[in-house]
């Protein structure tokens, strides 16, 4: 389980508080208006925001004084984090070892990873060399080989068409069931939301709210939810 407990965030002069627990295993939405704190909350699980209160805790340690690498999760972001100066092969081992010695069993894994992404034709190429769809492969492969528990999304497929997006989410939602993880992602399309996730966290208005049903949000929004989605 991952705990936000009574957490307080302050970013200048714009503040986020959170008391909700995510289900190990389970995957969640982050659903809410532009600016309303998606992105600072990641960044706090992360370990790139500091809490001013509370605690965060996973299976009850507690994060703090864990430094971002230190903690068992792994984050992609919209322009997938990919380093355009070394091969796909090499931007996945990374996961593996940031200096990338990799042994002959650590070569074979990476291999083995992006044959399970369907890129193994593409390990020598530049990410320049790819399109928006495969360099986000190139990005889930290096969190599959990292093996964290926790994968935290910000928007990662935003760049891209509404097919490969669909197409995306489903080998989101395969690794992460093949590998049980916990999976958080914010996204601005409803769709996506209730494709991948089962669950939403409304944020808005200074707050996160514990996670509740995707599907019921969606069909009957609260009035911060209705103003945002436009209904
Ligand atoms: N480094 C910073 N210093 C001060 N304020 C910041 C900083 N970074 C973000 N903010 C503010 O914090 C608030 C939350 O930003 P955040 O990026 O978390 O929102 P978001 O919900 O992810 O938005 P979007 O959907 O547009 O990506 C915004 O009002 C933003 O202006």
């Amino acid at each position: 389980m991952l705990q936000l407990e009574a957490l307080s965030l302050r970013l200048g002069t714009f503040s986020l508080s959170a008391d909700l627990s995510v289900k190990a295993g389970s995957r969640v939405a982050l659903i809410g208006p532009s600016g309303a704190g998606k992105s600072t909350l990641l960044g706090a699980i992360a370990g790139f925001v500091p809490a001013v209160r509370g605690r965060i805790l996973w299976h009850g340690i507690d994060f703090a004084g864990q430094a971002p690498g230190q903690r068992p999760l792994s984050i992609i972001f919209q322009d997938n984090n990919l380093f355009p100066h070394l091969s796909v092969a090499q931007n996945v081992g990374l996961g593996l070892r940031p200096d990338l010695r990799l042994s002959p069993r650590q070569r074979a894994e990476v291999a083995q990873v992006l044959e399970r992404v369907g890129l193994a034709a593409f390990a020598t190429r530049k990410p320049s060399d790819l399109s928006g769809g495969q360099q986000s492969r190139v990005a889930l492969a290096r969190v599959l080989l990292r093996a964290r528990p926790i994968l935290l999304l910000d928007e990662p497929f935003a760049a891209l068409g509404p097919a490969l997006r669909a197409e995306m989410l489903t080998l989101v939602e395969d690794l992460a069931g093949d590998g049980g993880l916990t999976v958080l992602m914010v996204t601005h399309d409803p769709q996506d939301a209730l494709r991948l996730c089962p669950e939403t966290i409304l944020v808005d208005e200074g707050h996160a709210l514990p996670p509740g049903p995707t599907a019921v949000l969606l069909a009957d929004p609260p009035p911060a939810l209705r103003r945002y989605l436009g209904k």
